[in-house]
């Protein structure tokens, strides 16, 4: 079943500085969209305000049904931060019980792992934990997934596997993807946006980026 979440109106001020004005943007099921922007632009603000945990004026539509607290409503939308999430003393069999994912899965994509599951997620490296909260968000059953800079400390070969992890999902579900590096964005995405000045701009190609002066 195809879902559409739309997202219009978002509007965000710090005191007196405007952040994000009149955001628009549409994602449905099957759609893996990558949202690009300068350090600072407003693009964990738009996610979190999506997601409920960030005050703004915005509206957010499910599938004609507005949502307001999405971070109350996890079958809806699941949302990965940039900072680790995962409390350290849980060993991985919980995390993966909690979030009714399967380990084993897990392991025959990352077979490092195998020997793991009753170790807690704070012995692992950044890198491996950051792994193992991508992991688990991209696999959680929900309509949307919001990743904020998912590959940061993630190995190329990793990033790899993660990508064709989502372009399987994707089936199922819609992503919303941010990450500072086009060509990236580019392997993992079919739609790409450009946060600037305040506001969304379609990125057709390069040369848009170019013209807009994200790329030299
Ligand atoms: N709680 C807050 N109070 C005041 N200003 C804030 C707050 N949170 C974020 N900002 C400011 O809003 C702007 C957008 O921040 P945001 O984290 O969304 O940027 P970003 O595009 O995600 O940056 P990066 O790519 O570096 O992660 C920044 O200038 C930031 O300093």
């Amino acid at each position: 079943m195809k879902h559409t979440m739309e997202i219009s109106g978002m509007r965000l001020l710090f005191d007196e500085r405007l952040i994000l004005s009149d955001v628009y943007m549409k994602i449905e099921t099957g759609d893996t969209v990558g949202l690009l922007g300068r350090n600072g632009c407003g693009k964990t603000c738009l996610m979190r305000g999506v997601y409920g945990t960030l005050e703004c004026e915005k509206s957010v539509i499910i599938d004609n049904i507005s949502v307001y607290e999405a971070y109350k409503k996890p079958s809806l939308i699941r949302y990965l931060p940039q900072h680790h999430f995962i409390p350290k003393y849980l060993t991985l069999k919980r995390v993966f019980r909690d979030f009714a994912v399967d380990f084993e899965r897990f392991t025959e994509f990352f077979p490092v792992f195998q020997l793991w599951e009753n170790t807690k997620i704070g012995h692992l490296s950044g890198g491996m934990h950051r792994l193992v909260e991508l992991y688990v968000i991209i696999k959680s059953d929900a309509k949307f997934i919001l990743l904020d800079e998912p590959f940061t400390h993630i190995s190329p070969v990793q990033i790899e596997t993660i990508q064709s992890i989502i372009d399987e999902e994707r089936s199922c579900k819609g992503f919303l993807i941010t990450d500072h590096l086009f060509k990236r964005i580019q392997e993992s995405c079919n739609q790409v946006y450009l946060l600037l000045n305040r506001k969304i701009h379609y990125v057709e190609n390069e040369d848009d980026l170019k013209k807009m002066g994200y790329l030299f």
